[in-house]
């Protein structure tokens, strides 16, 4: 039999499959000498109170005192730190009571972390991740981190990394998720016997992640906070080779673009985004669509450069849904429109559909390609809808789904709404990544 030729729906599987090799978090174990495992802390106010210890053989007994020496861990919830031993247990030191004698500069531990976690950015010769020390942690017998994602601590910080010293533990194991995957790293099975060895997690912010609970011994951590810079001298580095991830993306865009009976038309393949970005939350907020575009991580990056790569538009808007449909008792639906800022509802009431018409009229309607158009059958519930509703097709642009909308970067417009008595409602929209296709009249070969 001839090798099958490969279809629309073969080209949007590798896509898609292509995205999911998702690159969240990262670790290692790391040799290092005995005397990068010093540390020195204050125990007291006065400037003498001033205690050492090597990691490398420290007792437990001269453990136990460290963790004496620590302050309860707190965490944080929206802009308030809380302390709540129910949901963290542990000891902490701020970086002002200690002097720890590893240097993550000259270990490369960030040259370490960085392909994993800048993989699929098409401008990591441009950028480079700098680690600035946060606390250190003492999690003795019974201490755990209940699941939670890190506070970000300025608009550049892209994720944390903790770095676990070689003594005794056993529980403790770091767990971290995100989307369908998820991974456990146990530093105590990992350090077990090696007292010169140091392991190391790092993960985006958006990662959830828990300590479980320390049942013996003393897990003794380093944080960093993770900030993602310009890197003005590495411009001489000659360019990035693309990861088989993002090769296969490319491949399969370059195959879509050169079938002309793929969106004959042009239309947008949509990707709902898989990391939390700083986007506008509101109408008057200064943050920008643009400004996310700059900063997109893992399968979102290796989208983008792939587009970039074939030559194609790819941008970050807000999907709002249209919400008269609703209110009428038609299915689902509603139209999906494509808007590039937060809608400014104040002041509308959404009688009379209103607010969707103000949303309709700002930005594009899309409609949910066809099978004709695009050669994959509809899934039933597998993407959102964009129901034909109101408007003719040719005043809406086809879309086609390849990873649904997903509601991790939200902006909201409040308005009226009218129910028992007027009460504030509002209109959201959900940023997604979208890549557009001339019609194929007009798709020159690159
Ligand atoms: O110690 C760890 O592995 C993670 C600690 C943590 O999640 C945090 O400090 O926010
Ligand atoms: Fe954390």
């Amino acid at each position: 039999m001839p090798p099958k030729t490969p279809t629309a729906e073969d080209h949007l599987r590798v896509l898609r499959d292509a995205l999911k090799q998702s690159t969240p978090w990262t670790s290692g174990l790391l040799n290092v000498r005995p005397d990068e495992l010093v540390l020195f802390y204050k125990h007291g106010a006065g400037e003498d109170d001033a205690r050492h210890l090597n990691f490398n053989d420290a007792t437990e007994e001269q453990l136990a005192r460290l963790a004496e020496s620590c302050q309860p861990a707190t965490f944080g919830k929206g802009t308030e730190d809380i302390l709540d031993e129910s949901y963290r247990k542990a000891g902490k030191l701020d970086c002002a009571d200690f002097a720890a004698s590893l240097d993550v500069g000259t270990l490369r531990l960030v040259e370490a972390i960085s392909p994993d976690l800048l993989d699929g950015r098409d401008d990591v010769e441009d950028k480079s991740i700098k680690a600035e020390l946060y606390k250190l942690n003492v999690y003795g017998p019974g201490s755990f981190f209940k699941a939670h994602k890190d506070t970000p601590r300025a608009g550049d910080m892209i994720g944390s990394l903790v770095v676990v010293l070689p003594t005794a533990h056993s529980g403790g194991a770091l767990t971290l998720s995100h989307g369908d995957s998820s991974t456990s790293f146990d530093s105590g099975a990992l350090l077990a016997d090696k007292p010169s060895s140091i392991a190391y997690a790092a993960f985006f912010s958006d990662v959830t992640h828990a300590v479980e609970e320390v049942t013996s011994g003393y897990r003794v951590t380093l944080t960093y906070n993770l900030f993602l810079l310009d890197a003005p001298t590495s411009r001489l580095v000659p360019g990035r080779q693309a990861s088989a991830a993002e090769t296969a993306c490319e491949a399969a865009l370059r195959a879509l673009m050169a079938d002309a009976t793929f969106l004959p038309a042009g239309g947008l393949l949509g990707f709902g985004l898989q990391h939390q970005y700083p986007v506008p939350r509101t109408p008057s907020d200064p943050a920008s669509l643009e400004h996310v575009t700059t900063v997109l991580k893992g399968a979102d990056a290796r989208m983008q450069s792939a587009a970039a790569r074939v030559g194609l538009e790819s941008v970050i808007q807000l999907i709002y849904r249209s919400l008269e449909y609703y209110a009428r008792g038609r299915d689902r639906g509603g139209n999906q429109v494509v808007l590039g800022e937060v809608i400014d509802l104040e002041g509308m009431w959404d009688e009379g559909g209103e607010t969707s018409e103000a949303v309709e009229k700002a930005g594009e309607v899309l409609r949910t390609a066809r099978y004709s158009e695009i050669g994959v059958k509809p899934k039933k519930n597998s993407q959102p809808e964009s129901e034909s509703a109101g408007l003719e097709d040719e005043k809406r642009t086809a879309i086609f789904w390849v990873r649904r909308l997903t509601r991790l970067n939200r902006a909201e417009s409040a308005f009226i709404a009218m129910g028992n008595q007027a009460d504030l409602a509002h209109s959201y929209g959900d940023a997604a990544l979208l890549v557009r296709f001339p019609p194929s009249g007009q798709r020159g070969a690159e």
